[in-house]
């Protein structure tokens, strides 16, 4: 199957901003009977744009062989997959790309490892980090956390204000991560970012599909007010 984003050599269009507009990050707490591919399938049918395999706590094996299926799904409805932390596993399964944090590889370490055509996210938390990633090579970036969430347990607060500077400060897409919901996803409008990013706001709810339906709705809405 022909794959969205192969691109030429140095084009930056390996992420476009449509993409980032609802980037769901997986997590298996809520799983039940279900199987993480039928969720991921729910939330693209439901109109997330982009997906993100973390899975913190699966072993090396267990992790690839999710992470291939995930892709497959992804690759079928033809919406980017890029994975948590390990840039190697993202090399290894073709994933579209990798997100790294401050504490994992550099964005120049993940792009030697991946090349030239793949998607590398970075998180950043201050204008400064947000600058040394767009620097080295980063297409988007993640700021979090910009409300209270229990997901991440080491998540750190994020002001608004900071928010707006990383926008202001790079060309690269940037979205939100962190406590977002239906509830307050309209309190992030007029900052410049692209989309947001969510775990439970999907992934927790007893209809993924209807759940992505009403975020895509209103992140289409915070972007553009
Ligand atoms: C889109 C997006 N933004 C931020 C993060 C957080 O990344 P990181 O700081 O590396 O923390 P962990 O995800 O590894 O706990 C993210 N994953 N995705
Ligand atoms: C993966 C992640 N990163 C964060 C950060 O602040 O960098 S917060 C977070 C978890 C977001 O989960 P929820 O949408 O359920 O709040």
């Amino acid at each position: 199957m022909k794959r969205i984003l192969g691109t030429a050599k140095g084009q930056k269009t390996r992420c476009r901003r449509e993409s980032m507009l609802l980037y769901a990050v997986t997590d298996r707490t809520w799983l039940g009977d279900a199987t993480l591919a039928k969720q991921v399938g729910a939330a693209i049918k439901g109109g997330v744009t982009f997906i993100q395999f973390r899975e913190k706590h699966l072993d090396k094996e267990a992790f690839i062989r999710e992470a291939k299926e995930i892709r497959e799904v992804c690759m079928n409805y033809q919406v980017p997959f890029v994975i948590n932390d390990h840039a190697d596993i993202a090399a290894a399964i073709d994933a579209d790309g990798v997100h790294v944090g401050q504490k994992d590889i550099d964005a120049l370490d993940a792009r030697r490892i991946l090349g030239e055509d793949k998607i590398i996210g970075v998180t950043a938390r201050t204008v400064e980090q947000a600058l040394r990633a767009q620097e080295h090579g980063a297409d988007y970036l993640g700021v979090g956390a910009v409300f209270q969430t229990n997901t991440k347990a080491d998540a750190v607060e994020v002001k608004r204000d900071t928010v707006k500077a990383i926008c202001e400060a790079v060309d690269i897409p940037v979205i939100a991560i962190g406590g977002i919901g239906e509830d307050n996803v309209l309190q992030l409008a007029g900052n410049g970012l692209c989309g947001i990013a969510v775990v439970s706001a999907l992934f927790a709810r007893p209809d993924i599909e209807q759940a992505a339906r009403n975020l895509k709705r209103l992140s289409e809405k915070m972007v553009n007010q």
